[in-house]
């Protein structure tokens, strides 16, 4: 599903962000990509999105070659991706229900079958009965799960996730992990970029380490496999 292979990312400013990586990630899988900060993580995500182009080596998503994806094929491979993000980029002027409904009108789909979409969103992630609110009365873990509901209202294969706990308390940081597990079993394919290493662990999953730029582990989940990510 998701195929890195040689892959360097030089920024304009000359500064090489990922140097030489290469991983497998099949479908249905989860694993988390921690590393300090600067590491490239986000830079890994980007690429995956194609909000950043390799610089040399092969990103190839759910079978296609990314570097050579025409600029009109990206918001076709953009569907197949939800993203996550620290700071959720909520709009506050906008209902929870109008916030989650943004891609599927942006995708110009039929108002009902959006209807229909949204709800199921909003209750998966237990909270069908705020869709009404704006986002701004609601707690900051309210706030990530309504970002995590925009993310999947789509139903895309392939769940990204950078810093999703970033600014949560362990217990909600857990139960938005908890969240995205559930998806996993669905069978969509996820990737979740954080520092949190304690978080890491307790998941007992895959996990990617970038240090400097370069991929210093990747293994099944192990104690001691995240520690090279601190720093
Ligand atoms: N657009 C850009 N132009 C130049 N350099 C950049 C750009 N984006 C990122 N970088 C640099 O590339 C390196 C990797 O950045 P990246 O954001 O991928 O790291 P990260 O691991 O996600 O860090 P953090 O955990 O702090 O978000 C950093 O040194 C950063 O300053």
């Amino acid at each position: 599903m998701i195929q890195f292979s040689n892959v360097f990312k030089r920024y304009e400013n000359g500064h090489e962000a990922l140097q030489n990586v290469s991983f497998h990630l099949p479908s249905g899988d989860m694993t988390f990509l921690t590393g300090h900060s600067g590491a490239g993580k986000s830079t890994l995500l980007k690429l995956m999105m194609r909000m950043e182009v390799a610089t040399r080596g092969s990103v190839v998503i759910d079978g296609q070659q990314l570097s050579r994806l025409k600029p009109h094929h990206v918001p076709f491979l953009r569907r197949k991706i939800g993203v996550v993000f620290q700071d959720h980029q909520l709009l506050f002027d906008r209902t929870v229900f109008d916030n989650v409904a943004l891609p599927l009108v942006i995708e110009g789909m039929d108002p009902r079958e959006i209807g229909r979409r949204v709800r199921a969103a909003l209750d998966k992630v237990g909270l069908l009965s705020k869709e009404k609110l704006s986002p701004i009365m609601l707690s900051g873990g309210e706030q990530q799960r309504v970002g995590i509901a925009r993310a999947v209202v789509n139903k895309p294969p392939i769940l990204l996730a950078d810093e999703p706990t970033g600014n949560l308390d362990p217990q909600l940081s857990a139960e938005i992990m908890q969240l995205f597990r559930q998806f996993n079993a669905v069978g969509v394919t996820v990737m979740i970029a954080t520092h949190d290493l304690e978080l890491v662990q307790r998941m007992a999953r895959r996990v990617m380490v970038l240090k400097d730029g370069a991929m210093i582990h990747d293994a099944p989940f192990k104690p001691q496999a995240a520690t090279g990510g601190e720093g």
